[in-house]
């Protein structure tokens, strides 16, 4: 593993029965890169993202995530790496502010350190106004950006983010997508799937995933060279299609 390389994955698998959901993926992901993970619905993208966070033993290959490897140091993945999805996002039962203490106490923050967090996170959101409102009360885009923040909380090597703008509207995809780019400057590394097509070219590099395997990976100038499209829905189309 390279030095600022902080995924490392060769020929990674998962099978269900004789069924290979994840076939022999290998790639890098480099350290602050915007890793954008694609594939048609069923074509093993949760799949391997539930490997990369340790939650799935691979049924064989190699992985190594924050420097940990999936085997082995599972539960040390976990503690260097944030999560956030469109389905599992905070509780909607819980105020903006509670959220956010429970997640950093998830997450070992000190008190201190969660009241300062807090602080930043809510003025830089601008929700001083629903600070003391329940989650459940916000849009979605709120809940979303807001989500972001907290997988973010224990300033993670990597954040996983699977399909975080789904059904949020464009003027708050725009805004989340700036968050990325600020997490990334700020030497995150993103790993993100979605099923928009203009947020890959958002990405740096752009894998492609095909039936379990990967089918193409590059960035998405040189993917629209290699494909002689102009845009990443042609490309995806070409090859989610075949
Ligand atoms: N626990 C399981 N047991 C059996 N088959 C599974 C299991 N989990 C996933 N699969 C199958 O593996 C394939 C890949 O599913 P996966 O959820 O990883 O796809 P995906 O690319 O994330 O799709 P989506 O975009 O819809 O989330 C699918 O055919 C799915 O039915």
């Amino acid at each position: 593993m390279k030095n600022n390389n902080v995924i490392h994955i060769e020929g990674l698998t998962k099978m269900f029965g004789d069924f290979a959901a994840v076939n022999a993926i290998t790639f890098e992901v480099e350290k602050g890169e915007i890793f954008g993970f694609l594939g048609a619905n069923g074509a093993g993208k949760t799949t391997a993202m539930k490997m990369l966070i340790g939650i799935s033993k691979p049924t064989s290959g190699d992985a190594k995530v924050a420097g940990f490897d999936v085997f082995t140091n599972a539960e040390d993945i976990k503690k260097n790496i944030g999560y956030m999805s469109q389905k599992f996002a905070l509780y909607d039962d819980l105020t903006v502010k509670e959220n956010i203490t429970f997640f950093g106490g998830i997450y070992g923050l000190s008190r201190q350190r969660i009241k300062e967090k807090s602080a930043v996170l809510i003025e830089e959101l601008r929700l001083e106004d629903v600070a003391n409102k329940l989650v459940g009360s916000l849009p979605l885009g709120w809940k979303q950006k807001l989500s972001f923040s907290v997988s973010l909380l224990h300033d993670p090597k990597i954040v996983f983010l699977d399909e975080p703008t789904g059904g949020v509207d464009p003027i708050t995809r725009r805004q989340f997508w700036e968050m990325i780019y600020k997490a990334a400057n700020q030497g995150t590394t993103v790993f993100v799937t979605t099923h928009y097509m203009d947020e890959a070219e958002y990405c740096d590099r752009v894998s492609i995933m095909v039936n379990g395997k990967i089918e193409a990976l590059d960035t998405p100038k040189k993917l629209k060279e290699q494909f002689k499209v102009d845009n990443m829905n042609d490309v995806f189309l070409k090859l989610a299609r075949g």
